[in-house]
């Protein structure tokens, strides 16, 4: 479970988190909705530990990884993140991107080889394992780092507006693999989007952020049979209110 208390994170003066309070259960996919600049992508930075809060706490699997004071190390979280720009390491392979996180050594090591290529399987591009990052095409940079964030067997997953670059087809088709692999695997996903239609295809629970602070939800029995229609007119009463 990830859990956060109270979060707060300003830049500058600027604030971002305003007082964040979440819960997201093992298993469950919570899309966070909201305009540009109200803090999206700050909170998943924040869960994920490329910042550090200002105050409140981030729980992980019951132990705080985040609090006044003290925080733990991004790589013992246990959280996969795939952000829009995707972050892929150009100077290195298919195996490699993925392999890299997974240990040291890892052209030797059974033990760091096998978790990689069983990832790049699920996503269907072991063929490519040798090939570099330009040498693939969008769709597939894409499932490159969608394998590299599964591979070390993560529970959790954070993405932030993973497929927004892509045609409407291709981005079809990774939402299809990515409820595959949920089910498959039992991941937690925190998802990050603008885009409505994704929001009802993947969601277990939507949570609608204004100005860093979380004003709306809607749960799984209200988005049951949701139209995208009715979505839109929830995002944009939540806003007004
Ligand atoms: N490193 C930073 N330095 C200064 N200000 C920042 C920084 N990161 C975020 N901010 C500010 O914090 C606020 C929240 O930004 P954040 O990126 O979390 O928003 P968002 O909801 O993800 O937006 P978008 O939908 O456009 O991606 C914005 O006002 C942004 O300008």
């Amino acid at each position: 479970m990830i859990e956060t208390r109270e979060l707060t994170k300003q830049f500058a003066g600027t604030v971002a988190l305003d007082g964040v309070t979440l819960n997201v259960p093992l298993g469950e996919t919570v899309v966070v909705l909201g305009p540009s600049g109200c803090g999206k992508t700050t909170l998943l930075r924040l869960i994920a530990g490329l910042e550090a809060p200002d105050s409140g706490e981030i729980r992980i699997n019951g132990a705080s990884v985040a609090s006044s004071g003290a925080s733990v190390d991004p790589r013992a979280r246990q959280v996969g993140m795939i952000f829009q720009d995707l972050a892929l390491w150009p100077h290195m392979r298919v195996l490699e991107n993925v392999c890299f996180g997974l240990g040291s050594g890892w052209r030797k090591r059974h033990s760091v080889v096998a978790p990689g290529l069983t990832a790049l399987r699920w996503v269907e591009l072991e063929r490519h394992k040798h090939r570099y990052p330009h040498q693939l095409s969008g769709g597939e940079r894409q499932r490159l780092a969608i394998a590299r964030a599964l591979a070390p067997g993560y529970p959790y997953l954070l993405m932030d507006e993973p497929f927004s670059s892509l045609d409407p087809l291709l981005k079809d088709e990774m939402i299809g693999l990515l409820r595959r692999l949920r089910e498959t695997l039992r991941t937690t996903i925190v998802y990050v989007t603008h885009d409505l239609d994704e929001a009802l295809t993947l969601a277990d629970r939507i949570l609608m952020m204004k100005h860093g602070r979380i004003v709306g939800e809607l749960v799984s029995a209200t988005l049951a049979g949701m139209s995208r229609e009715g979505l839109l007119e929830w995002y944009k009463g939540t806003l007004r209110s």
